[in-house]
């Protein structure tokens, strides 16, 4: 199998806002055609693997979860050269045995999100891309195995429900979704994990538990003030897992077991001579690839 140089990227959520380890850390400010991303990317290196490092809410936290411009932060990893993403996200938890400290691999999402554009596509160049299966097996088993060496608790698996807050559910919501099955709760995996399929990116994402939302008859109903301890220690382990997952995957790659990287084969269906030329522009990151044949 052909390998390329491995470009790992690393979104950090809530209490992860910037990646300490980086060496040769430069700060690199990205302009899309969506807008501006979160923060400036933070380009370095992480034992040995290239690393693009943002921080979801922007530096001192001051995007709430609906207006993270979901768009410009994939298109400008995809721009600076990233070809894996991976993120960590604060969740609340709907089992009792995902206790607060623990690493959720989620491997399914249920978009309850209204608010946000959840697509590079539009008219002039449609396509419609698979999300059968969101998550990267290969970075799934890496992340999953940074996690049992070094002694955080996870969970390979579970299924993430993305609702738009920024208000924490009720506890009728709370309980309809324990209902449906899901394993956890947050407020940013969708559209992130669309849009990085649509831009042919592997992705995977560690939910990291801090609460028991708001269904556990003798746990308190989540409030930020309530889970900052528990957000504290899995920042720390998020520096650790991402230290150990660089080393882990290294500095090269072979193509995802899922075949991302060419998810757009079958998924355009505007053929060439209908497409908007002003719509390609801005795809030139996202769907670049295509044009160039
Ligand atoms: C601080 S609790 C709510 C907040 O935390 C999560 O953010 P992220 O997914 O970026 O870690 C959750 O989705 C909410 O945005
Ligand atoms: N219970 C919860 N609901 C939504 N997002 C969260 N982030 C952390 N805990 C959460």
């Amino acid at each position: 199998m052909t390998e390329q140089k491995r470009v790992l990227g690393f979104i950090g959520g809530s209490g992860v806002y910037s990646m300490d380890a980086l060496e040769d850390a430069q700060r690199r400010q990205v302009d899309t055609p969506w807008g501006a991303p979160s923060d400036a990317l933070t380009c370095g290196r992480l034992n040995g693997v290239e690393v693009v490092f943002l921080a979801r809410h922007g530096a001192g936290h001051k995007l709430p979860p609906s207006h993270i411009n979901y768009r410009a932060n994939i298109d400008a990893m995809k721009r600076a050269g990233v070809t894996d993403l991976v993120s960590v996200s604060a969740c609340g938890s709907f089992r009792e045995a995902l206790t607060p400290g623990t690493f959720v691999i989620a491997d399914q999402f249920i978009d309850r999100t209204t608010m946000r554009p959840k697509s590079f596509f539009g008219p002039g160049f449609v396509a419609h891309v698979s999300m059968a299966d969101p998550v990267c097996p290969a970075l799934a088993d890496a992340m999953e195995a940074s996690c049992e060496a070094l002694g955080v608790p996870v969970q390979r698996g579970g299924t993430y429900i993305c609702i738009d807050g920024p208000q924490f559910s009720s506890r009728a919501e709370s309980h309809l979704y324990r209902s449906w099955g899901c394993d956890v709760i947050g407020m940013t995996n969708m559209p992130e994990a669309k849009l990085a399929r649509e831009a042919e990116l592997p992705y995977a994402t560690a939910a990291m538990v801090t609460d028991y939302d708001c269904w556990h008859e003798t746990e308190g109903a989540v409030e930020v003030g309530l889970i900052l301890e528990t957000l504290k220690r899995n920042t720390a382990n998020a520096a650790r897992m991402a230290a150990d997952l660089a080393q882990r995957l290294g500095p090269t790659r072979t193509p995802s077991p899922l075949g991302v990287e060419t998810a757009l084969d079958m998924a355009v269906i505007t053929p060439e001579e209908a497409r908007d030329p002003e719509m390609m522009k801005r795809l030139d990151a996202v769907a670049g690839r295509l044009f160039k044949r």
